[in-house]
């Protein structure tokens, strides 16, 4: 089953990789005009509806291949201002702009519905957006008061909203979509349109979808709160944490160290909030945080004992790493949903007890409920619903302090309102693309400061391909 913005994640790791959508749009009418021509035969009289956006266009090919042996109108309903999605746009040309009906009245509408045996439903897909206004609804009324078979494209019509298309079959492209069963969609027929295992299994630029955009005019807050526990015994770990944070934009990174380190933190770190570390402190400072991190440099003692299972009472997003994960390895009872742990593969076998592989990570997020970001030269991301890969980097990343930086942008992207398991797939990505940038600058040479330098510019690149192709 498939969530709409995991579709959209799915179409920008193709088009990155391939650099077009519109060959997935001929495969997919393709796929609806041969299930058609299978089922009904030729000579029929068709009426396909299109929407402005591309399951529209998905119709229009449809409408294209199914054009020479049947009786067939096209109804294209435009944007307010006659305007179609580039990629329909496309479809227009190929079918023949001047043979399409564009925005007819619901009384025409109703009357080439009626005179019709097969009615191809691509109004709306997967950019559905509630509700469904007229003249939508009424049409999408009208095609289900007709006596014709009904063929949806992807999705019924409005599937979700109070307007829902109910079709005789749904011809559905790479998986079944949120919210469809036999009931509302007919007979489902899921059909490979050209994604492969890449854009679905393997971190990617698409994985940016789940980021939060920047709002205009968003307020202080907004974005997010990070606090960061980390850094006791080794101060650097602690200081390169929160530098990474940075990158996810959240509004506000706090630190909470001892007393003794709390001047040189407030050096290295004079731009943030550098508090100093008490029970009381700690209480307050987790009531206010959206994610918090531990683990990082912070050694095993009493106080990061006492450190570690607050986090886990506070009941916030949290990261485990480093000497956290050992600590926890201790109090599975306490772990949850809510938590994220990045273990390189050794911390991972004293976390569970297993031998470090995708199975074991599998079994132990299913058993526990958390995330599982397992270090290697390819990262294994779970949550034990999914399990996405993450490739690449540069090996002069195996220098210390890159796991402290993937920690830091992990809890900065949750506390952004991400959820565990989509931080981990993207601050994966982002920091194997920022290593993978590094080495062809300077080969190896280069280190954490170079990384933490560089991260925003690789962070930009995929969010401006986002943006330049919503
Ligand atoms: N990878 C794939 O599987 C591919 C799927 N394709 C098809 O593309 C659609 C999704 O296309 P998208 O352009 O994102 O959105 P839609 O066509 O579903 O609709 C958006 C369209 O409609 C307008 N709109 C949305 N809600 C409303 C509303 N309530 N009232 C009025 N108008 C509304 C919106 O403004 C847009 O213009 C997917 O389902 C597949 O069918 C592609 O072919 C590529 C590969
Ligand atoms: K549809």
């Amino acid at each position: 089953m498939m969530e709409n913005i995991e579709g959209k994640r799915i179409d920008f790791n193709y088009k990155w990789n391939h650099g077009d959508l519109f060959i997935l749009m001929e495969n997919a009418g393709k796929a609806v005009s041969e299930y058609i021509t299978e089922k009904y035969g030729k000579n029929r009289n068709i009426l396909v509806i299109s929407g402005s956006g591309n399951n529209g266009g998905d119709g229009i090919i449809t409408a294209h291949n199914l054009d020479s042996d049947n009786n067939l109108k096209l109804i294209v309903m435009t944007r307010s201002d006659g305007s179609v999605s580039s990629l329909s746009r496309r479809a227009m040309e190929k079918f023949g702009n001047d043979r399409i009906i564009k925005n007819p009245n619901t009384g025409d509408i109703r009357k080439m519905i009626s005179e019709s045996d097969i009615i191809v439903d691509a109004i709306f897909g997967t950019g559905i957006r509630d509700p469904v206004k007229e003249p939508y609804s009424s049409i999408i009324e009208e095609i289900n008061l007709s006596r014709a078979e009904v063929i949806s494209i992807d999705v019924p019509s409005g599937l979700g909203t109070s307007h829902s298309v109910l079709p005789d079959a749904t011809v559905t492209f790479t998986d079944v979509k949120e919210g469809m069963n036999e009931k509302n969609s007919g007979s489902i027929n899921v059909r490979n349109i050209g994604i492969d295992e890449r854009e679905i299994n393997y971190a990617g630029p698409g994985d940016m979808v789940y980021f939060p955009k920047i709002e205009k005019n968003g307020h202080k807050g907004q974005n997010g709160k990070v606090l960061i526990m980390a850094g006791w015994k080794f101060t650097g770990a602690g200081c390169m944490t929160a530098r990474a944070a940075e990158n996810a934009l959240p509004d506000l990174i706090t630190m909470l160290v001892p007393k003794a380190s709390s001047t040189i933190f407030s050096i290295k770190l004079e731009d943030q909030i550098v508090g100093v570390f008490n029970s009381l402190n700690m209480k307050n400072e987790l009531e206010k945080c959206n994610a918090v991190l531990t683990g990082p440099g912070m050694g095993i003692s009493e106080d990061s004992v006492k450190v570690v299972l607050a986090v886990c009472k506070s009941g916030k997003k949290a990261v485990f790493d480093a000497d956290a994960i050992h600590i926890m390895a201790e109090h599975r009872d306490l772990i949850n949903q809510n938590m994220l742990f990045t273990p390189h593969s050794h911390e991972f076998e004293v976390l569970t007890g297993t031998e470090a592989n995708r199975e074991n990570a599998e079994k132990f997020s299913v058993k526990y409920g958390c995330t599982i970001l397992l270090k290697g030269p390819a990262d294994i991301i779970t949550n034990g619903k999914k399990t996405v890969i993450s490739e690449g980097g540069s090996p002069r990343m195996a220098m210390g302090g890159t796991g402290d930086i993937l920690a830091g942008l992990c809890t900065g992207l949750m506390a952004r309102n991400m959820d565990p398991f989509h931080a981990a797939v993207l601050g994966s990505f982002i920091n194997k693309k920022n290593g993978e940038r590094l080495e062809k600058e300077r080969s190896y040479w280069f280190n954490t400061y170079d990384l933490l330098g560089s991260m925003g510019r690789t962070f930009r690149e995929y969010y401006d391909f986002i943006i330049s192709n919503e």
